[in-house]
């Protein structure tokens, strides 16, 4: 479950304005949203909430089911590790195979060597990746950057997955990929999160929606 409770955040120290304002909503656990509105609405900056990338500067933010107001400083990174995140530019580590971006977080996490092969050759299949294991990624079209983008946010099965524009710059026949292997893990249980300009690709995958508009929530629903 996530809950924003009257959010507000501005960037830095002193008198920047807020860019999120007064926003208030409750995801329930293993919903799936769409988040739209135009650029510079606030889209990227409600999810480094979500992801707890960001810390608002008023109000209450709860992620699968912590108050972060209430959460002790120590407990953040195991709550950040059952959340996945697709960033709008991947982030892929350019020195490193698509095998090692994807079994990252499972190193992170500590898991043993044998369980983490299965699991991240498992994910390469998932998402159609099972040839290019040993590739780096700038070796990769845009479409298979960010397949591998979201085989790493989801390999740990995450509770919540947050999305940020994941089709941005992908072909219709890519898109609606990505978008069907974000669609199957709403359907094995995660809470899914996934900010688009991509509005065709809404009208194909009618879901409820939260809509941005100059830092406040204009519609939920
Ligand atoms: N790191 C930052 N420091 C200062 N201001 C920022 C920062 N990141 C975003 N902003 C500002 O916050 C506002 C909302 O930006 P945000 O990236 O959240 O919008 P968005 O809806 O995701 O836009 P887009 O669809 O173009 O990605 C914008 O006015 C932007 O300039």
């Amino acid at each position: 479950m996530v809950r924003f409770d009257d959010v507000g955040l501005r960037y830095g120290s002193g008198p920047a304005p807020e860019v999120l304002r007064d926003v208030s909503f409750t995801l329930p656990q293993g919903s799936f949203h769409w988040l739209l509105g135009p650029s510079g609405a606030g889209k990227s900056s409600l999810l480094g909430l979500m992801h707890l990338a960001l810390r608002p500067s008023r109000g209450e933010v709860e992620v699968l089911g912590q108050p972060l107001s209430r959460l002790r400083r120590g407990a953040l990174p195991g709550l950040r590790r059952r959340i996945g995140v697709v960033y709008q530019d991947f982030r892929l580590l350019p020195h490193l195979t698509v095998f090692d971006n994807v079994a990252l977080p499972m190193r992170i996490a500590g898991r043993a060597e044998a369980q983490l092969r299965a699991d991240v050759a498992e994910m390469l299949r998932w998402t159609g990746l099972d040839g290019k294991a040993g590739a780096l990624p700038a070796t990769l079209s845009g479409g298979e950057q960010q397949r591998v983008a979201l085989a790493r946010a989801v390999v740990t099965r995450p509770a919540l997955l947050v999305a940020d524009e994941p089709t941005g710059n992908l072909d219709g026949a890519q898109a609606r990929r990505v978008l069907a292997l974000l669609r199957e893990m709403h359907r094995l249980g995660t809470t899914v999160v996934v900010a688009t300009h991509a509005e065709g690709l809404v009208a194909e995958h009618p879901a409820p929606a939260l809509r941005m508009s100059e830092g406040q929530l204009v519609a939920h629903g």
